[in-house]
């Protein structure tokens, strides 16, 4: 029982990768699913679909690498946060889509609860704000809209969970109902003082608490696969959010450690140590994970759209064929020409918090040309990871030295270059990119001694290569200020804007 099986079940992929006690990865499977976009703004998952091709990428992971069950100390867990699910209890049919944390359709719920006075109370008791990001209002849309959902809610029948709660109960053949503080704390539902569920906030959501996980730790034995899923039942022992994860396989387990993960969105963490800290500058408070019985806490600033406005030049106008060809594109012009353009697909996250706000590009003259869009998107990415960074300066008043990245678009060395540039800072790039599965690898086999603590994890050979500033200040300065010009036209649309 030599390796560990993490599971990384994100936004637009299934992932599971083996890593032997060296934490070097022996097989690796990952299949992309379906997005269903039912309306514009809204967003959901088939959850049938992340549970069997998570189990497919499992199997095909050990096939690979030429292993079994049986070597398996664990299995670990890590998934996209806030995205909600409803089951059944008795036989763990959905009763609906998974409801995906990019879903805008309760803007006008939150907007009403911020018009409620209530924004105060949720965010001192959950370190977030009122916005249709995390699962609390997306949940109570589920117990409105599905017929009779919220009185079985209260009897018991129906169980939500986020991703992580929703795996273990399909892998354990429907006997572990669990999540853990890192996914809880993303709900509006879980008060970060008292490290459970908060019953006025779930009085105020009209949320049963019947219907709520069990909280356990980020890392212990919650339970075995179900006979029949594998060769042997294998325990699961870890469940943990994929932010967070990736906050652990980065090695930042000690305060002021930070990381910057480039996916579909982006997401940079800071750990704040045993104690929750208040951020001035609209960023969130949240658990980073629970191994002891003292919860750890991070500072969060999440920016929705990142790498997804690679697969739009992709998918939407197909200026590039695949996400790879991008940065050839990018690096054939010398620089943005002069377009700036601002990736507001899904509203925006950190700082701004506004739920109305859409895409928009500026700067658009006759001379532009698909290269200057596909820099513009690049750096669009590096633009909204430079406010959160100086937003998270401000809260702590620590100037980042650097930044650790990871995540699927930091295989791009321009992205990275102009991150660099527009920071001011080295950008270093980890040597294992998968820093999520790692983080779920580390935090199972820390349950069942596959290394014995913190010390023995083999995180210091992790730096594969830095990016070192090498733009003039005052351009840079130049480009920033262009970028809030840019935002100022993307953001504060009263309302949505009308479509037919
Ligand atoms: N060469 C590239 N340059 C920029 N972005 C890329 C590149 N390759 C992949 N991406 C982006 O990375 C994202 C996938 O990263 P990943 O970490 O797998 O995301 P997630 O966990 O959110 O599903 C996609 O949005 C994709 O567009
Ligand atoms: O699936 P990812 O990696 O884009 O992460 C999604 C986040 O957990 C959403 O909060």
């Amino acid at each position: 029982m030599s390796y560990i099986l993490a599971m990384d079940q994100g936004t637009t992929s299934s992932r599971a990768i083996i890593f032997d006690h060296a934490a070097e990865i022996k097989g690796t499977a990952q299949r992309e699913f379906r997005q269903i976009y039912p309306q514009p703004g809204w967003v959901e998952h088939d959850p049938l679909e992340l549970y069997s091709s998570q189990l497919e990428v499992a199997h095909e992971a050990l096939e690979r690498a030429g292993l079994t069950a049986a070597d398996l100390a664990a299995i670990g867990i890590a998934n996209q946060r806030e995205t909600t699910l409803v089951w059944e209890r008795q036989n763990g049919e959905p009763i609906h889509n998974a409801i995906v944390w990019q879903d805008r359709r309760t803007a006008d719920t939150c907007r009403k609860l911020q018009a409620d006075g209530l924004e105060p109370l949720f965010r001192e008791r959950t370190g977030l704000l009122l916005d249709p990001y995390f699962s609390g209002t997306k949940l109570a849309w589920i117990l409105d809209h599905v017929p009779d959902a919220r009185k079985r809610a209260e009897t018991g029948e129906l169980l939500f969970g986020t991703v992580d709660s929703w795996l273990l109960w399909k892998l354990t053949g429907g006997t572990c109902h669990f999540t853990d503080p890192s996914n809880a704390s993303r709900t509006l539902l879980f008060n970060l003082a008292t490290g459970d569920w908060d019953p006025e906030l779930l009085r105020i959501l009209n949320i049963p608490a019947a219907i709520l996980p069990r909280l356990a730790r980020t890392s212990e034995v919650y339970g075995e696969t179900a006979p029949g899923l594998f060769s042997r039942p294998v325990p699961i022992a870890s469940l943990a959010g994929d932010q967070q994860a990736a906050l652990f396989g980065q090695g930042c387990l000690v305060p002021g450690m930070s990381k910057n993960t480039y996916g579909t969105g982006c997401f940079m963490l800071m750990h704040t140590g045993q104690s929750p800290t208040v951020s001035d500058n609209r960023l969130l408070t949240t658990v980073a994970w629970q191994i002891s019985d003292r919860i750890e806490y991070a500072l969060e600033g999440s920016v929705f759209v990142s790498g997804a406005v690679i697969q739009w030049l992709r998918d939407g106008l197909g200026i590039i064929r695949s996400s790879d060809e991008v940065e050839a594109l990018a690096a054939s012009v010398a620089d943005n020409g002069g377009v700036y353009l601002v990736p507001a697909f899904a509203g925006l996250g950190a700082p701004h918090w506004d739920p109305f706000a859409r895409g928009a590009i500026i700067g658009i003259s006759r001379g532009t040309t698909a290269a200057h869009l596909a820099r513009a998107a690049l750096e669009s990415i590096a633009f909204q990871t430079t406010e959160l960074v100086r937003a998270m300066e401000s809260d702590t008043g620590i100037p980042l030295p650097e930044l650790r990245v990871d995540g699927g678009a930091t295989v791009n060395n321009l992205l990275l270059q102009i991150q660099a540039d527009l920071l001011g800072v080295p950008v270093v790039r980890t040597r294992i990119s998968d820093t999520t599965a790692l983080g779920a690898a580390f935090l199972a086999g820390l349950a069942v001694d596959f290394w014995r603590d913190r010390n023995d994890l083999p995180t210091t050979r992790l730096r594969e290569r830095i990016f070192v500033p090498t733009l003039m200040p005052e351009r840079r300065a130049m480009m920033l200020r262009n970028w809030e010009r840019a935002l100022q036209r993307a953001t504060k649309w009263e309302e949505p804007l009308e479509c037919s």
